[in-house]
């Protein structure tokens, strides 16, 4: 079962109380506040994890609990800590909170990363913390805090260097598996996939590029139409859309008018997402039929083309390459823009850094690690009229 929405209810673990209690033996008669404090609750973090791909695991646990922490106790014991619920989370999933209009809290997309999703409730202090010296018998003890409780909806939006769009029965998935040991079921009928499967391709020189399977795409698709709007959302992310057609076209279908329709599906779902287009996959080049079409196609648009025969391994190898080279290209190229640092200033115990790129700021807690690089920074350049204290 693949799952890649799904509601869950998140709440931390509530802090223990405070206790009140006073030290009682035979011969000591006035014995002074021994009240344990409350532990904490547990948090809910979810880990981005790199060996998940679907939501399913959560299907049969959609309450996600953190455990209380323990109440205090007299005799200065102290309430046990909750313990923290590590939940494992495919990279590539959008958490939204329902309750706030599914405003986006975050997007987890870098694998081994933690995210504490719900705080765990302090725990309260025993009366024994309160003593002081002007009271010594304080009666007195705090409640513990509640732990965050959130209803959450995460969908999954499949991250992949390149995602391969066609119509149902074009080849695509016959053309993974021959680059790649994603294992996609293939067959001579429609909506063979179901979901969205990514192969791994690992090059020579130690590159490595994704390539998603999508189910097929058809006319109306972006109105849910065959299997939906749903699939589209996992092309969303990948850098390079290729498209499959079947070169030999069917009764009522022709390699030409499925391009134009394809490219019609992606616009509408989202604007100008067929710009990510660089390539077509010519499929199917075994067939009679399938050369003269080649050539009305050629004609037809500008885009790279490749033919294959994807049955028979035949051409995916330049495929491979090319892919290959553009995916690199658009790394670098992402590498290359490092943002210019304009401000750095401290901001209710963080330290904001103010970046040029556009108008992008952040800011780290100081628990936080991070790692800058100060030597290009000219910090005459800094603007002096900020009001906050410049670090
Ligand atoms: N003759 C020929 N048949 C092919 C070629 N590539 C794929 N096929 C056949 O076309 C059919 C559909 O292939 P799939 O790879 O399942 O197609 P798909 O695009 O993944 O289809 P969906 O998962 O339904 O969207 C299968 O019967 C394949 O064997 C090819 O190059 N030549
Ligand atoms: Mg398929």
């Amino acid at each position: 079962m693949f799952v890649d929405r799904i509601k869950v209810y998140v709440k931390a673990g509530n802090g223990g109380n405070g206790c009140i209690s006073f030290r009682r033996e035979k011969y000591v008669p006035k014995g002074g506040p021994n009240g344990g404090n409350g532990g904490d609750g547990g948090s809910v973090i979810f880990v981005v994890d790199a060996g998940t791909s679907s939501l399913v695991d959560l299907k049969f646990n959609q309450h996600i609990d953190a455990t209380h922490g323990g109440n205090g106790l007299g005799s200065d014991m102290h309430g046990n800590r909750g313990d923290d619920l590590y939940v494992k989370i495919p990279a590539g999933t959008v958490v939204m909170d329902i309750n706030n209009d599914n405003y986006q809290i975050c997007d987890l997309d870098d694998p081994g990363s933690e995210l504490v999703i719900a705080k765990g409730g302090k725990g309260g202090r025993g009366n024994r913390s309160f003593a002081t010296s002007a009271n010594r018998i304080p009666r007195q003890a705090e409640e513990g805090g509640s732990g965050e409780e959130l209803v959450l909806l995460l969908e999954l939006k499949t991250i992949a260097d390149v995602g391969l769009v066609g119509y149902p029965n074009a080849g695509k998935s016959t053309f993974l598996n021959s680059i790649s040991n994603s294992g996609a079921k293939t067959a001579s009928y429609p909506f063979t996939t179901l979901n969205p499967i990514v192969g791994t391709i690992d090059f020579p020189d130690f590159t490595r590029i994704t390539i998603a399977d999508i189910p097929g795409l058809v006319e109306g698709a972006h109105e849910n139409v065959g299997l939906g709007h749903h699939f589209l959302r996992h092309i969303e992310r990948t850098k390079i859309l290729v498209y499959v057609l079947d070169m030999n076209g069917t009764d009522d279908r022709d390699p030409l008018d499925d391009l134009v329709k394809l490219k019609t599906e992606l616009d509408l779902y989202e604007e100008e997402l067929s710009d990510r287009a660089c390539m077509i996959l010519a499929n199917k080049m075994d067939y009679p039929g399938s050369a003269e079409n080649l050539e009305r196609l050629r004609k037809a648009t500008d885009l790279q083309i490749f033919p294959i025969t994807a049955e028979l391994r035949e051409g995916v190898e330049d495929v491979l390459g090319f892919l290959h080279d553009r995916v690199m290209e658009l790394n670098k190229a992402k590498v290359k823009h490092v943002p210019k640092l304009k401000n750095i200033y401290r901001k209710e115990g963080a330290i904001v850094i103010d970046l040029e790129a556009d108008g992008d700021d952040f800011s780290l807690s100081p628990e936080d690690e991070f790692e800058f690089d100060f030597e290009d920074v000219d910090y005459d350049d800094f603007d002096d009229e900020t009001d906050e204290d410049e670090v």
